[in-house]
């Protein structure tokens, strides 16, 4: 079992080293390699994600990802800004499938943003494209009346795109899901606007009709937005477009205590994935200490189940996080009064202990 470790920039390098920890901690025999990504290796090598780190991930069964970017690199071309390492991943990897549970643990329904009924017992699964949309539609870029360049730009474009076998398969990806769980997909769009999403819910539509034993409502986005804090147990599989989900998936972390919570699997047709925490390098918080491990070792669990066919030990790991909650350890993103205050690595070292 070969994985890729790409601890990134900022919080990334700290949440990580807590999620290898307890990979290491569990007595199975993984072989584990680290690279620079990100920021870290735009210093390093002048690109954020140089050949061997692109290599490195293509060749293993799964990538452990911390996260990527930071303020100080906004002025860069795009191209070579930090996060552009993350979406070339995804391209070069055909990381499509992006898994984001919002689950609110028992112990953490006070921490939510939400009055507890509504989350108590919490369980959505979103489920976002991730290798199409505006994010890598073309054309792309920016318009001027002089030489083509920025500065003196006169408008600058993005191109919303989905084709059919795109939505085909992440639609199937999430009536399989519903199928394990309460047999319920909310398809999530702007059709009443956008040419790309009325095709998209026509798309998901037929797909389902494959689907009779799973029930298929649509939803506009702003709705969506809308209802997952009034009620947020009105859903459980929850599948829509890259940028619809990468927006809703922030606001359903908060439903479950902290963004540090929510863990991602970003799956291929080949189980091959790549998990990380939903959450990015948090600049704010980075060197001090203090970011939530959770997510990211949550991810690791999600990295056992879905690619490394490890299930016992993503269980081992879950059960874990939920004892170090129960014994009332919080980092400061999810501290509520009663509790005890951890670091990022007094809460790693705390799981590492819970697996028993
Ligand atoms: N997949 C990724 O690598 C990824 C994801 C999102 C954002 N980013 C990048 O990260 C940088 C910062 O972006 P941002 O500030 O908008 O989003 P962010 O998710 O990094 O941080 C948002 C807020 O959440 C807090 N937070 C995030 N993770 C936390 C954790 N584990 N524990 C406690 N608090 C946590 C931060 O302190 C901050 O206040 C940007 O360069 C952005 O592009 C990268
Ligand atoms: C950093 C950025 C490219 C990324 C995205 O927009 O997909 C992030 O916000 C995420 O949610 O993984
Ligand atoms: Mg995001």
């Amino acid at each position: 079992m070969k994985i890729a470790v790409l601890p990134g920039d900022g919080i990334g390098t700290e949440i990580v080293a807590e999620a290898v920890k307890v990979l290491k901690a569990l007595g199975l025999s993984f072989e584990m390699e680290s690279a620079l990504v990100g920021g870290a290796a735009y210093e390093a090598h002048g690109h954020p994600l140089p050949e061997f780190t692109l290599k490195l991930a293509q060749a293993a069964d799964a990538v452990l990802f911390g996260a990527v970017g930071d303020w100080k690199y906004d002025k860069l071309d795009r191209p070579l800004r930090p996060e552009q390492a993350i979406l070339g991943l995804r391209k070069h990897l055909g990381l499509f499938a992006n898994f984001r549970p919002a689950i609110c643990y028992e112990q953490l329904v006070g921490a939510s943003s939400l009055k507890p009924e509504l989350v108590a017992g919490l369980d959505i699964l979103i489920i976002r494209e991730l290798t199409g949309d505006i994010y890598f539609g073309q054309p792309r870029g920016r318009r001027t009346a002089v030489d083509g360049h920025f500065p003196g730009a006169e408008e600058a474009f993005d191109t919303m795109r989905y084709s059919r076998p795109e939505i085909e398969r992440i639609a199937r990806v999430a009536f399989e899901a519903a199928r394990k769980r309460s047999k319920k997909v909310t398809s999530v769009d702007k059709a009443n606007v956008l040419e790309t999403f009325q095709f998209w819910k026509d798309v998901v539509t037929e797909v389902g009709k494959e689907y009779p034993d799973v029930a298929l409502d649509h939803m506009y986005v702003d709705n969506a937005a809308m209802q997952l804090v009034k009620a947020p147990k009105k859903f459980d599989v929850v599948v829509t477009g890259n940028m619809f989900g990468d927006i809703l998936s922030d606001e359903a972390s908060m439903l479950t205590g902290s963004i540090g919570m929510l863990p991602s699997a970003s799956l291929n047709d080949k189980k091959q994935g790549l998990y990380e925490p939903s959450h990015g390098s948090a600049p704010d918080i980075a060197g001090k200490g203090v970011a939530n491990p959770l997510a990211t070792i949550l991810s690791a669990a999600m990295m056992l189940r879905f690619s490394l066919n490890q299930e016992e030990a993503a269980a081992r790991i879950e059960t874990a996080v939920q004892k170090v909650l129960a014994q009332g350890l919080r980092t400061p993103d999810i501290y509520s009064e009663g509790t005890t205050q951890v670091g990022t690595a007094q809460m790693g070292d705390a799981v590492v202990k819970a697996l028993g």
